[in-house]
């Protein structure tokens, strides 16, 4: 595993380290480089290939992130989990290029890291365009993520058309949350919307009421209000974003066949907030689009 030297942009900041995944994890695979962010409101780890949170504990809360015990720390591979970065397009690609676009499995550089007053710790990380990716996506950009590591873990996401052609783009943080069973845990702020159901022929629904995942779901929601909320047993997770759709997934009695998710599938909910489908947007020439998320845990 190759690690860059990240010592002058970690000089003079404590709390941060980048080490090989393999000293905070026992999964499987070589190893990635990640970034631990530890300080008194919270600690954080991401990957800096796909920028993917992996870890996000609020003091004294607990892990708002699933991780597979099956994951795999491979380069080049999505590690099943966290947070995978969707971009520049979520889901599918009409010529067979990569599922959820080119950015979860590439390597981010880390730019900058500073301790915020109230205790928060706050890191750049981008991506910039070259020749391969111009080859999937034929506009130069830059990718950057701010990462706010606090009693609250804030991502935005900042992308920059550099080029002079609109570019159409979807994404997604593709959240998995840690829960103790997705079927007693009911998801809130979905209610009445039209949904898109994925699962086999591709339909278009109505939610009546809460959401209560019963085995295999993959919808997208439209236009949801900023917070959905998630009750595992007696703490709630909050998320809040500027993103106006919702992807609810879970694999139920598929996951069998998902070698890096088997019998686990039972502890996880993916509430992915992004802009797809119907909500699917246009990048104007040399302009920058930015979305935000907001994770926080409540008793
Ligand atoms: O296995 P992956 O490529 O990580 O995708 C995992 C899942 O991502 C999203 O939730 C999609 O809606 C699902 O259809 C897909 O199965």
């Amino acid at each position: 595993m190759s690690m860059v030297d990240y010592s002058a942009i970690l000089a003079g900041t404590s709390g941060v380290r980048v080490v090989s995944s393999t000293e905070c994890f026992s999964h499987a695979g070589a190893g990635l480089p990640v970034v631990v962010v530890e300080n008194k409101l919270g600690s954080a780890i991401f990957a800096l290939q796909g920028c993917h949170l992996l870890s996000f504990v609020p003091a004294a809360g607990e892990e708002i992130l699933w991780l597979s015990p099956l994951a795999m720390f491979e380069p080049g591979k999505a590690v099943r989990g966290g947070i995978p970065m969707c971009l520049p397009w979520f889901g599918g690609h009409p010529a067979g290029l990569q599922s959820h676009g080119f950015a979860r499995t590439s390597d981010w550089t880390l730019e900058q890291v500073s301790q915020q007053a109230d205790g928060s710790t706050l890191l750049t990380v981008s991506l910039s365009s070259d020749a391969e990716t111009l080859a999937m996506w034929p506009h130069e950009f830059r990718f950057e993520m701010q990462i706010e590591v606090g009693r609250e873990l804030k991502l935005t996401l900042n992308v920059d058309n550099l080029s002079d052609t609109p570019a159409p783009f979807t994404y997604a943080y593709h959240t998995y949350f840690a829960v103790a069973d997705y079927t007693q845990s009911p998801i809130y702020g979905l209610e009445e919307l039209t949904y898109i159901d994925t699962l086999g022929e591709v339909t278009r629904r109505h939610q009546s009421g809460t959401l209560q995942l019963t085995g295999s779901t993959d919808r997208v929601y439209l236009d949801v209000p900023q917070v959905q909320t998630i009750v595992d047993g007696a703490r709630k997770i909050n998320i809040s974003s500027t993103a106006k759709s919702s992807i609810v997934w879970n694999p139920g009695e598929h996951a069998d066949n998902m070698a890096d998710v088997g019998q686990y599938r039972q502890n996880f909910v993916c509430v992915e907030r992004g802009d797809v489908f119907d909500n699917a947007i246009t990048i104007a020439a040399r302009s920058r689009f930015s979305a935000e998320m907001v994770l926080s845990e409540e008793r």
